[in-house]
């Protein structure tokens, strides 16, 4: 077999990520908790196979903005989005939009690994099963295999799928729900703090992981460390208080930013 060496994959990721289009574009997007305003007009936009990383300092609003990106802020009570959001030109807030199908689409990955109790096979199955995406059992059977194969946890857990999720490790558990998120063929995956609750060697497999999942998805991560958005991503955003401070190539925005603010954050001068 003709194998790609690492680095062509990588410059064929990096010259398909160079044409390719927004996948999610974000125009003047604020949202309000109440009274409180936790986001100031941000313009950001999402490019296609492409990771990438919101940074900043503690309270500056990545979360809130990841979450508008498919809609999760819906579950919170009080918050308001006002700005415009789409998804491959489609209003992602147009009240016709179906939340369910929205999120198989952009699919989310929390901070915290959590699995449902139930097997590793279920928690695989259910998210197929309830979108229609298997018609038979040896469908589901290969959506299993293949979204585990493809969060790099198959060889692993292949022998005991019957046994319940939430006896893998924690590193495992995030692994798993990474499979769960891509066993509905999502378009984008968002990240919410993906490793904060890992160990350094589980840290690796998932950063690995993102870097490989780049080729068949769209990734918008957030991250307290600068080290991961430097090693995962390609493109960086930086908040700070609710704006979007700076948002550039991962490499400028760690060696030559162009806002002071991000200068100061990454050498660590506040946050
Ligand atoms: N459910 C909520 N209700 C009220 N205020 C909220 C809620 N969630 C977030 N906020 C406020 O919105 C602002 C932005 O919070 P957000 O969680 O998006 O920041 P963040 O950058 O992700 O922070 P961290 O890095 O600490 O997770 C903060 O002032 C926070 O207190």
């Amino acid at each position: 077999m003709n194998m790609m060496s690492e680095a062509a994959v990588e410059k064929a990721l990096d010259q398909k990520m160079t044409e390719s289009k927004y996948k999610m574009i974000g125009k003047d997007v604020s949202v309000y908790y109440g009274e409180k305003r936790a986001l100031f007009d941000v313009n950001l936009n999402v490019q296609e196979h492409t990771v990438t990383a919101l940074i900043g300092p503690s309270g500056c609003g990545k979360s809130t903005f990841l979450r508008t990106l498919n809609r999760m802020n819906d579950t919170i009570d009080g918050c308001r989005v006002t700005g415009k959001i789409t998804l491959d030109e489609m209003d992602i807030y147009d009240p016709s939009i179906d939340v369910v199908e929205l999120r198989a689409r952009v699919g989310m990955v929390f901070q915290k690994p959590n699995p449902f109790p139930k097997s590793i096979y279920e928690n695989i199955a259910y998210g197929p099963r309830i979108h229609g995406l298997a018609r038979t059992k040896a469908e589901l059977d290969q959506v299993v295999e293949t979204s585990l194969q493809k969060a790099g946890l198959w060889n692993e857990v292949k022998d005991r799928l019957q046994e319940s999720g939430t006896g893998l490790s924690g590193g495992q558990q995030q692994r798993l729900c990474i499979a769960r998120a891509v066993a509905v063929s999502p378009e984008v995956i968002l990240m919410d703090e993906p490793c904060s609750a890992l160990d350094p060697i589980a840290t690796a497999k998932v950063e690995e992981l993102i870097h490989e999942l780049r080729s068949n998805f769209t990734i918008v991560i957030v991250t307290h460390s600068m080290q991961q958005a430097a090693r995962v991503s390609q493109r960086t955003a930086m908040f700070h208080l609710g704006l979007l401070v700076e948002e550039n190539d991962t490499d400028k925005m760690f060696t030559n930013p162009d806002d002071q603010r991000t200068q100061d954050y990454i050498m660590g001068r506040f946050g």
